[in-house]
């Protein structure tokens, strides 16, 4: 067949789950940023589908609040909107699905087509969803592309099960795996900070690194979204699949190219050098209420009316992972996370090693270099200097990429957006791939059995603290130094 993958043909873009959360308040406002910045092929005709009885213009009103519409951007709104439809039917009768493929099909003139969909569907209709698309809806005249979005299931066997059925009816090549942390910025930057500077490859092991910290942090709790999230845990929600990604663009070899599957080999390469996490390496916490907070702070993951009241779900984890090849050998890699702390912050912190010979009485800490994923995307290398003037002493500094300065007039697009336009065109490089997936869970299953099966207490952490207070002395135990007497000179702005 032609190359269908050119945007001058017809594309349809479907989303399904379209009366749903993520709808309205991501994909919605994706695809317009796209729309409105004359990303996406021109002949684009997007459909929404879910069992809500309801009309565009509905989802429209719903999505509002979500969307920015900039001045003078208002005529082009209007016909964002007019080539968008949508089509009521329910997930498990393929009946509604060819009238769905029947009023695509209207809008498909010419010889070539192409349909991309998007599942934002709850995992409880996920296999009678994918059915039907592969039954009713598949493009005959173009490519046909599917967007799924996690949980990829909860453990090894659910995960394999759902790779079993999805490859019986997509090929790999068709599928695209949503880990929207591949989206960002400074994830994607990963690469090329470490493979476009011959300044940080000689000293990227085990000789030269102490340890590595891979953080997230979020300052609010479930917010009686618990329900779902009782379910999976802190482990699951975060540090299996975005923490876990980032681990391994951090750690993996050079890839061949930047072929999305020489990037990929390399990445499922690392994983598979990590053997499960054991008990004695991970440290789980659930957070309680502050009685001196505001608000939601003064409520307890327990205290949500969605949660079970004896859970033992863990809102915050902190787990030591060892890459067993020559490269890390021996080396912490530290993935933390947890909701209700004391900031919104995602980070890698790469630690280097104490100056071998020091000279200077103990005074020369350790170099770290940052890389700041949000919030304010930011690259800083801390490091020794003379104080500067007539003293000999040494100064703690850093070297200073912040975005916002450097790049004042550069847009920094959305992970969907990034996400949404390589499915269009067709690249890979930034989803997961059914053989990663198989390795993260090989990692966490164990360990979230054991957890789960011997009912495993998480010890408690106030809402709006930095999380348990052992954490600190497990990072110390891990080789994570922080000496506590940095301090940023921040700059200002002229
Ligand atoms: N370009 C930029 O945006 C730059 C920003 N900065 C800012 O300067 C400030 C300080 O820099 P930073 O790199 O964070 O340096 P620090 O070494 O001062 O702090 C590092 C982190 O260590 C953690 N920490 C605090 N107490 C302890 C402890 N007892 N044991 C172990 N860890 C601890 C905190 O994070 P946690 O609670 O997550 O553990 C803290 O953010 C930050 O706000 C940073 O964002 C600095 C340079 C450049
Ligand atoms: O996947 C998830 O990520 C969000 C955090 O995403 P971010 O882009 O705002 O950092 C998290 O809140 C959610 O629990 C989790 O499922």
């Amino acid at each position: 067949m032609e190359n269908t993958n050119d945007f001058e043909y017809p594309h349809t873009f479907i989303l399904l789950g379209a009366s749903g959360d993520l709808a309205k308040k991501k994909i919605y406002p994706t695809i317009w940023y796209l729309y409105r910045d004359n990303l996406l092929p021109e002949k684009t005709k997007f459909f929404g589908y879910a069992r809500t009885k309801q009309s565009i213009s509905d989802v429209r009103e719903k999505s509002k609040k979500y969307m920015k519409v900039r001045a003078g951007e208002e005529e082009k709104f209007e016909k964002f909107w007019q080539a968008n439809d949508y089509c009521p039917g329910s997930y498990d009768k393929r009946v509604d699905y060819e009238i769905l493929n029947q009023s695509i099909t209207k809008f498909e003139k010419g010889p070539i087509a192409n349909r991309i969909f998007y599942l934002a569907v709850p995992p409880t209709v996920f296999e009678d969803v994918t059915v039907n698309i592969r039954n009713a809806c598949i493009s005959i005249k173009g490519f046909t592309r599917v967007i799924i979005e996690k949980p990829f299931g909860r453990d090894d066997v659910s995960s394999s099960k759902l790779s079993n059925h999805l490859a019986g009816l997509f090929k790999e090549e068709q599928i695209y795996r949503i880990d929207h942390y591949l989206g960002k910025e400074m994830v994607q930057n990963l690469m090329t900070i470490r493979f476009a500077n011959q300044i940080f490859g000689p000293s990227w092991n085990r000789e030269n690194i102490a340890s590595v910290l891979i953080s997230f942090k979020e300052p609010f709790g479930t917010e009686g979204r618990g329900g779902y999230f009782d379910d999976f845990g802190i482990i699951r929600d975060v540090m299996q699949n975005h923490l876990l990604q980032i681990l391994s663009l951090v750690a993996m070899e050079k890839p061949v190219s930047l072929n999305p599957n020489d990037i990929r080999d390399e990445k499922v390469k690392v994983l598979r050098h990590i053997r499960p996490i054991k008990r004695e390496d991970i440290l789980i916490g659930q957070y309680v209420g502050n009685p001196d907070g505001q608000g939601d702070e003064k409520l307890g993951y327990l205290d949500d009316p969605t949660v079970p009241k004896d859970s033992v779900t863990p809102t915050y984890a902190l787990a030591v992972v060892y890459i067993n090849n020559a490269r890390w050998q021996g080396i912490p890699f530290i993935l933390r996370c947890g909701k209700a702390l004391n900031e919104r912050k995602a980070e890698v912190r790469v630690q280097y090693r104490d100056v071998p010979g020091d000279i200077f009485d103990g005074h020369a800490k350790r170099n770290e270099l940052v890389i700041r994923v949000q919030p304010g995307e930011a690259l800083y290398l801390k490091l020794m200097s003379k104080s500067p003037g007539m003293k000999f002493d040494l100064v703690e500094t850093e070297l200073d990429l912040t975005y916002s300065m450097r790049y004042r007039e550069a847009d920094v697009p959305d992970a969907y957006e990034r996400l949404i336009l390589d499915v269009f065109m067709g690249t890979q490089m930034h989803f997961v791939r059914n053989d990663e997936l198989t390795e993260a869970w090989r990692i966490f299953t164990p360990i979230l059995n054991e957890l789960e099966e011997q009912h495993v207490k998480p010890v408690p952490y106030t809402y709006g603290s930095r999380g348990p207070s052992e954490a600190d002395k497990t990072l110390a135990n891990y080789d994570f130094k922080y000496s506590g007497s940095y301090k940023w000179n921040k700059p200002t702005i002229h």
